[in-house]
């Protein structure tokens, strides 16, 4: 693959400023880029620029940032609500919501506003097909999935899908965007519902929810077992809360659409809990209770 410079990428744009959103907000600031930030409304706003912000304090309290690195990166950052904002972006991450119908029409704004010819425009999606959101675009050719994990200022993966249409310009920017900019470790996948690692952690998250609803074991011993029997910094059970039991269901979904295989089905209860407001941490209890 060629060798592209890195640098062509100054100006990010990031939609969507929920977990995800945020965190690659942070990561893109921290490595030095402009970055413009976009949510529906100002009330979502202010709460995502908050959970930014207070990310970006936390990491200079634990010495991760200096006080001066603190105050530039949130210079670099500034938050918008008219995505009309997103015309000088040399690359926008779309992180919103895992619905195939809000990332379409999102990418179909972007397509409009963003008027830089060479801009490559990228969906965090965990999930849905990279191609259906590039076809809403009339430049099919600038539409890459840069998958990141969550907490993105932590996890060190990237996955990279290029879709069917994703010229190996675009697949070379967006490596070098990855692994050279912001320092991370870039794998690539095809443009198959769930990649490589969702595709690999879904069928397991819901195979621990079906085991808690069946009542094999408790959702303590279900987390205990994966972490000190194998060693996983969580049970599947807490990082299902910590991804979101909306967004789980989601994937899964997805991917049962794409598979049609019983391990991706999403068990019942997973359903319930979302139809209940039962999202995980972002919404203060899940299979847990949260402060
Ligand atoms: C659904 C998808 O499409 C794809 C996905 O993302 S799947 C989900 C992938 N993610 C995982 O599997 C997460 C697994 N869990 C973990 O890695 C860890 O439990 C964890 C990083 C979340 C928390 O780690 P922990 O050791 O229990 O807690 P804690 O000590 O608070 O944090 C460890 C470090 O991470 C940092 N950290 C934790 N959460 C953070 C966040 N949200 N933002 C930034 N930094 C964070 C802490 O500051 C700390 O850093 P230092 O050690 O440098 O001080
Ligand atoms: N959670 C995870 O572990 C990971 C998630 N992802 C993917 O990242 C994306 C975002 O997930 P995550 O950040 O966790 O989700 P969150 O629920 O934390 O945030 C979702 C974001 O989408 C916005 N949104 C919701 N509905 C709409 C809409 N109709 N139009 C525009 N924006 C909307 C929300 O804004 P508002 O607050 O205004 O509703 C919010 O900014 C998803 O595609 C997900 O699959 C990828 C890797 C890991």
């Amino acid at each position: 693959m060629t060798d592209i410079p890195a640098g062509d990428i100054a100006r990010v744009g990031v939609v969507g400023c929920g977990q995800m959103g945020a965190g690659i907000a942070e990561v893109c600031a921290r490595a030095g880029l402009d970055v413009k930030v976009a949510e529906t409304t100002g009330e979502a706003l202010e709460i995502g620029r908050t959970r930014l912000f207070n990310s970006l304090t936390k990491a200079a309290g634990r010495g991760k940032i200096s006080a001066d690195e603190l105050a530039d990166t949130q210079a670099r950052l500034s938050f918008t609500t008219d995505l009309g904002e997103f015309a000088d972006r040399d690359l926008v991450i779309e992180a919103v919501v895992e619905s195939e119908q809000v990332k379409t029409e999102i990418f179909q704004v972007l397509d409009q506003v963003v008027t830089r010819p060479d801009a490559v425009l990228a969906s965090n999606t965990s999930s849905i097909p990279l191609v259906k959101l590039a076809v809403a675009t009339s430049r099919p050719d600038q539409v890459i999935g840069i998958h990141f994990f969550n907490p993105a200022p932590v996890q060190q993966l990237v996955e990279l899908i290029p879709a069917l249409t994703t010229s190996e310009g675009t697949l070379a920017r967006a490596q070098a965007f990855a692994e050279k900019v912001l320092g991370k470790h870039a794998i690539r996948a095809q443009d198959r519902s769930g990649f490589v690692v969702n595709a690999l952690l879904i069928p397991y998250l819901l195979s621990a929810i079906r085991m808690f609803e069946s009542g094999i074991a408790s959702r303590e011993d279900i987390d205990n077992g994966m972490e000190l029997g194998c060693a996983h910094p969580m049970g599947p059970l807490k990082l299902s809360d910590l991804i979101g039991l909306d967004t789980v269901a989601s994937v899964a979904s997805s991917m049962y659409e794409e598979y049609k295989e019983p391990l991706y089905a999403a068990p019942p209860l997973l359903q319930r809990m979302v139809d209940a407001g039962r999202l995980g941490r972002k919404s203060g209890s899940g299979f847990y209770a949260y402060a």
